[in-house]
């Protein structure tokens, strides 16, 4: 209803170039209703329907869902109900690989378009679907402008190199075992028979520990992330709860950095429930032509999703705001943010660092959780490929008697890598087409021109199930793939495994992504064997701006090593 409403907005701001508006209302009002009545949808069809017959980007042969190619009000719906990456590559399926999505947003499912549309060089910049997650300000991941882009990689890179991660092991193993100290504890109660009360959702049968795994692998990685960035962890795993503090005064916060904390002025909220319905609103609006937002803002849905935005913004600065406040020399990603300094030698300002900070809470936490409930599900569901990675581990860590995986040891676990490419293969946490504007002297793929301003994506859902890649099973979690055709196979699916997306704007944080799931799941899987409580049940998702799965049941057992 709402995206109906706002086409008809959509009518009168486009009328709004046209024709002089005030004088249209007049005359509308003297018109009777049964004109109306037929007035006012021939207008609205009038509005899309020009704009495809001119089809000034010369797209109308792409072919496509019959609305997408009127009204971005397809796209819009689709985002809205959580699954737009499974119903764009059923698109994909039924069109080949170009398919129009909205009057001006082609997805192409190709893996050689990868390089042309995300590689350096090419010139295409983020589309203002990104203006819809701006909060506070414009951080690394929502700034548009290349030449501010640039300016804040710069910063932020370094403190993502390969030399630099390897100093936050501690922080990721320190919080790696308070999980694997909650679970045990819970174990040993469930294997007597024990169970939680209804609000902590676990219980012991068939001397296992049942409950939903998703939770906890927020929680933890909520107080990695929150460790790195701020500081000190959420304290979730502990708690096992979803809790964080946010400034209720976010003004006087922001104002007073480096006061000491005012923690009389925070309070309490449940931060992953927050960073799912941001996600879910910014996606929601991101797909929508910016003059529409501010009126569907006013819809009960999307006003929810904009508190959402306000009270992570919120997390983050109380956050930074304690973390300034601490006298201390500890290094984390805000004392490297803060100590780093862009090409003219200028540090970052307070606002600014708080936006990055948020940008790194949102960037880190629920992409790096997401994947690993995924990798989860597959390896409870598949007991076989379970089977050979315990064998591993086993190998490999046997003797060694450590509570969480070093990164040195994960270092020598090829299986748990192959295990954990192909998790992020099948579910694609990050699933969607990341749309880019073509620059200047427009782009050929595939043989197909774009001119300037079109915008195009490459959906990673659908690569990543090119059965010309992938093999025909690529429906199936097979780690085995990762190893076959040996320097050729290698080549493909590296250049079509898209994960972390390519070019100037991939993922800044991949390495400490992976080092993350790296130790994670090899702690785990070598602590604990995975059964799944309803073995034939797919893993149930839903998709913001990144695919998550709803919950994950699973039975617990922990292994004699
Ligand atoms: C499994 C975990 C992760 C996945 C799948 C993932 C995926 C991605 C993808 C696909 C992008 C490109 C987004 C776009 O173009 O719209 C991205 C960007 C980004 N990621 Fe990650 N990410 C993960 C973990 C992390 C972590 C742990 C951090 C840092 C703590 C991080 C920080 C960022 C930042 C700052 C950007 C924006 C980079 C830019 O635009 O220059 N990510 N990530």
């Amino acid at each position: 209803m709402s995206i109906v409403l706002t086409a008809a907005l959509d009518v009168l701001k486009r009328l709004e170039r046209l024709v002089d508006v005030d004088r249209l209302v007049d005359a509308v009002r003297n018109v009777d209703l049964a004109t109306l009545a037929i007035l006012a949808p021939s207008l609205v069809a009038l509005v899309h329907i020009i704009p495809y017959l001119w089809d000034s980007r010369g797209v109308r042969s792409i072919p496509g869902p019959f609305l997408a190619k009127f009204s971005d009000a397809w796209l819009g719906l689709v985002a809205k109900h959580g699954h737009r990456s499974e119903v764009v590559h059923e698109m994909h399926l039924i069109y080949g690989p170009f398919v129009r999505l909205a009057p001006n947003h082609i997805s192409i499912a190709e893996p050689d378009a990868l390089s042309i549309v995300y590689a350096h060089g090419n010139g295409a910049l983020k589309s203002n679907f990104y203006d819809a997650f701006v909060s506070i300000r414009r951080g690394v991941f929502n700034t548009r402008d290349r030449h501010e882009h640039a300016r804040k990689r710069k910063i932020v890179s370094h403190i993502f190199s390969q030399k630099s991660v390897v100093e936050f092991e501690p922080h990721i193993r320190l919080h790696v075992r308070d999980l694997i100290r909650q679970w045990d504890r819970l174990f040993d109660q469930a294997v007597k028979g024990g169970r939680g009360t209804e609000g902590e959702g676990w219980e012991g049968r068939d001397g296992k520990l049942w409950l939903d795994c998703l939770p906890w692998v927020n929680y933890l990685a909520f107080d990695i992330v929150g460790d790195l960035a701020f500081g000190a962890p959420f304290g979730m795993i502990n708690a096992a709860k979803d809790v964080a503090k946010v400034a209720q005064n976010q003004d006087r916060a922001m104002s007073s950095y480096g006061v000491s904390s005012d923690e009389d002025d925070s309070t309490e909220v449940p931060a992953v429930k927050i960073l799912n319905g941001r996600g879910e609103y910014s996606m929601a609006l991101g797909v929508l032509p910016p003059w529409w937002r501010p009126y569907v803002r006013l819809f009960p849905w999307y006003r929810r999703g904009s508190k959402d935005v306000k009270t992570l913004a919120g997390i983050a600065i109380m956050a930074v705001k304690k973390r300034l406040a601490m006298e201390t020399d500890r290094v984390d990603l805000l004392s490297k943010l803060k100590a780093g300094r862009d090409s003219n030698g200028n540090p970052m300002g307070g606002e600014e660092l708080t936006a990055e900070a948020l940008t790194l809470l949102i960037a880190g936490s629920d992409t790096t959780s997401n994947s690993t409930c995924a990798i989860i599900y597959h390896l409870a569901s598949n007991p076989s490929v379970q089977r050979k990675l315990h064998a591993e581990l086993d190998e490999q860590l046997g003797t060694e008697d450590e509570l969480a995986a070093t990164a040195d040891q994960v270092k020598r676990l090829p299986y748990l890598e192959a295990c954990i490419n192909e998790g992020l293969r099948i579910h694609s946490t990050s699933a969607l087409g990341l749309p880019r504007v073509v620059p200047e002297g427009g782009l050929t793929i595939l043989g197909q021109h774009f001119p300037e301003g079109t915008v195009v994506s490459v959906p990673s859902y659908t690569i990543h199930r090119d059965e010309g890649i992938w093999g025909e099973d690529v429906e199936a979690y097979r780690p085995e793939r990762w190893e076959e055709g040996g320097k050729e196979g290698d080549a493909r699916r590296q250049k079509t495994f898209n994960p972390f997306s390519v070019g100037p704007r991939a993922c800044v944080g991949r390495n400490l992504a992976f080092l993350e799931l790296q130790i994670i799941c090899a702690s785990l899987l070598r602590r604990y064997e995975f059964v799944l409580k309803n073995p034939d049940a797919p893993l149930a998702t839903s998709e913001g701006f990144l695919r998550k799965p709803l919950h994950c049941f699973v039975g617990i057992k922990r292994r004699e090593v």
